[in-house]
């Protein structure tokens, strides 16, 4: 088991030519053989956002450890499970933690787990993520719908879709300005709406961390239209899509960025899974109104 980590001394130089068809559909039938659930749904839990995951009833919980070919989860507020059950009696798989490039992993090897839930029949992703704030008028706390990203780290060699391309999988040259779903986007802000939760809607930007952004970098992104800054989603989102899979993906605001020169503030991870806990039931109940409603 695992023999790609065992073999493999830089996990970064995985490329999406490693994961043949046969190897995720190998990784997918390893996990359908163990359940009964037959999963439409995936949701992908950010950064101290895992406790969805914890709603899931009936569930078979794996260790990423113990999935074949699966890198494991190191970062705080990432547990490094995967769960697959019913939330609120929808079948769902759900990754209570995500890949991020920062921990050495390649992109191709980050989003790997997007062909897999493709193979195990799931045609829509719901994204979660933790985000720094840039739009001057976000909040400390705000859920941000996103609609588009700029991802610079997948202008490179580290798109995940780079190496021999499998049409099974999706085209060479996938279309990148509808990943998004729309309805889906509509859909969740009524939800939202007739909670009364305020949303945002903005464009998420991507960067390899871990180090959070210099001021020129914030500066410079807000000049673009960005609105939310992190470390993931836009890769993961970008194969799902390729993957001809429906993608929704929402960002909490977790920190403010800084985009002054002489501020005594900075970013800090506790912050981020501070504000995550705090939000997180909110974020769980609109979540869970959201897959019941898109199930049907
Ligand atoms: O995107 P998620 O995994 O939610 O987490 C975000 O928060 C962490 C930094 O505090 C980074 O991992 C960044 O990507
Ligand atoms: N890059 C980045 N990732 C984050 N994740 C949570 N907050 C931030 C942030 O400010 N910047």
């Amino acid at each position: 088991m695992n023999e790609l980590y065992s073999n493999h001394i830089n996990l970064n130089a995985v490329t999406n030519s490693e994961f043949t068809y046969e190897r995720v559909k190998a990784i997918a039938d390893w996990l359908l053989a163990r359940v009964d659930t037959r999963p439409r749904i995936a949701i992908v839990c950010g950064s101290g956002l895992g406790g969805l995951a914890e709603k899931v009833q009936n569930s078979m919980v794996f260790a990423y450890e113990q999935i074949p070919d699966f890198p494991r989860s190191t970062v705080v507020g990432h547990k490094g499970n995967l769960v697959i059950g019913l939330l609120d009696n929808v079948p769902v798989v759900c990754m209570q933690g995500r890949f991020h490039s920062y921990e050495g992993y390649s992109n191709a090897l980050c989003t790997m787990p997007m062909k897999v839930f493709k193979l195990m029949g799931v045609e829509t992703v719901i994204l979660t993520c933790a985000a720094g704030g840039l739009n001057l008028s976000f909040d400390v706390g705000d859920i941000m719908v996103i609609k588009d990203h700029v991802a610079p780290l997948l202008w490179t060699l580290q798109n995940p879709l780079v190496g021999l391309n499998d049409d099974r999988f999706g085209p060479r040259f996938p279309a990148a300005n509808k990943i998004y779903n729309k309805k889906l986007r509509e859909e969740f802000k009524k939800i939202a709406k007739d909670k009364n939760i305020d949303l945002r809607e903005g464009v998420y930007s991507s960067f390899g961390g871990p180090c959070y952004e210099t001021v020129t970098e914030l500066r410079a992104l807000l000049q673009m239209g960005v609105d939310a800054v992190g470390m993931s989603t836009a890769n993961e989102a970008l194969v799902a899509s390729y993957c001809g899979m429906k993608v929704f993906a929402i960002a909490l605001v977790t920190n403010k960025a800084v985009i002054d020169y002489d501020s005594d503030n900075h970013p800090f991870h506790e912050e981020v899974i501070e504000t995550a806990n705090r939000r997180a039931q909110v974020l769980q109940e609109l979540v869970t109104e959201f897959v019941k409603k898109i199930s049907f």
